[in-house]
């Protein structure tokens, strides 16, 4: 079973994702993770660290959301394999950010009127042409943006190897995803999704997966 874990940049996906591993593998589950980008595979993972962070090389590049978005899904793709085996292997595959990610930013990024169209290019893309599997539960981690970019700002000062990358400087493109992953959320876009807060986010997924692996 695959489950994607999606919100805005700093809302605490990593941090869900630690606390699920540790609540599920304590109930007996196995749990693999896998996070998206994969900035650490060749030959996509550097380039994708370098456009969020503003090398000037992939500033063409990055200038369109499209293409940007393509490299997300191509990684994605190339990860296959490893998605594969981890699911064979494991009762649950967590992912820290999946092809919601894609859908939210990239309209986020686009012109207004282009926006709402967004998501379905993508769901051509990564379920219909790159063939991905849908995950089978979605959650939004719902955290005030302004909250959430805090715990970024302050994550990037504890840490000078995580400083902001260009997406998570951009306070406005944060309160559009928010609004991308409203609107996702609500209509079950590609699967079921779950919204949760950071509270009450452990306990409310670990009863939906006692329900769906039983
Ligand atoms: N439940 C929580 N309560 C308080 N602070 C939290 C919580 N979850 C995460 N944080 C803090 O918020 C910051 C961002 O958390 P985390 O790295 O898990 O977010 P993320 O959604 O994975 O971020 P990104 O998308 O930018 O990689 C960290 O400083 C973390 O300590
Ligand atoms: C997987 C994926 C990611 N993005 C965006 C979302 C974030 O701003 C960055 C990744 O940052 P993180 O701190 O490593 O979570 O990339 C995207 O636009 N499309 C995607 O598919």
């Amino acid at each position: 079973m695959i489950i994607a874990i999606e919100g805005v940049d700093g809302a605490g996906k990593n941090t869900l994702t630690g606390r699920l591993v540790a609540r599920l593998t304590d109930s007996g589950r196995s749990v693999a993770t896998l996070a998206y980008p994969r900035y650490a595979a060749e030959p996509l993972g550097p380039a994708m660290r370098g456009l969020l962070g503003g090398d000037a090389r992939l500033a063409p590049l990055a200038a369109l959301p499209r293409a940007t978005a393509m490299m997300f899904a191509l990684d994605r793709a190339a990860s296959r394999p490893e998605l594969d085996a981890l699911t064979d292997a494991n009762d649950v595959v967590i992912l820290d950010r999946y092809i919601a990610s894609n859908a939210a930013y990239g309209a986020a990024r686009l012109p207004a009127a282009e926006r709402a169209g967004f998501p379905a290019w993508v769901a051509d893309l990564e379920l219909g042409s790159l063939a991905l599997p849908a995950p089978d539960l979605q959650v939004l981690l719902r955290v005030p943006v302004a909250k959430a970019r805090a715990g970024a700002a302050a994550r990037a000062g504890d840490d000078p190897a995580r400083p902001l990358d260009a997406f998570e400087a951009d306070g406005g493109l944060q309160e559009r995803c928010a609004r991308m992953y409203e609107d996702l959320a609500a209509r079950n876009w590609i699967s079921p999704w779950l919204i949760v807060d950071r509270d009450s986010a452990v306990g409310i997924i670990e009863g939906w997966l006692g329900a769906l692996l039983r």
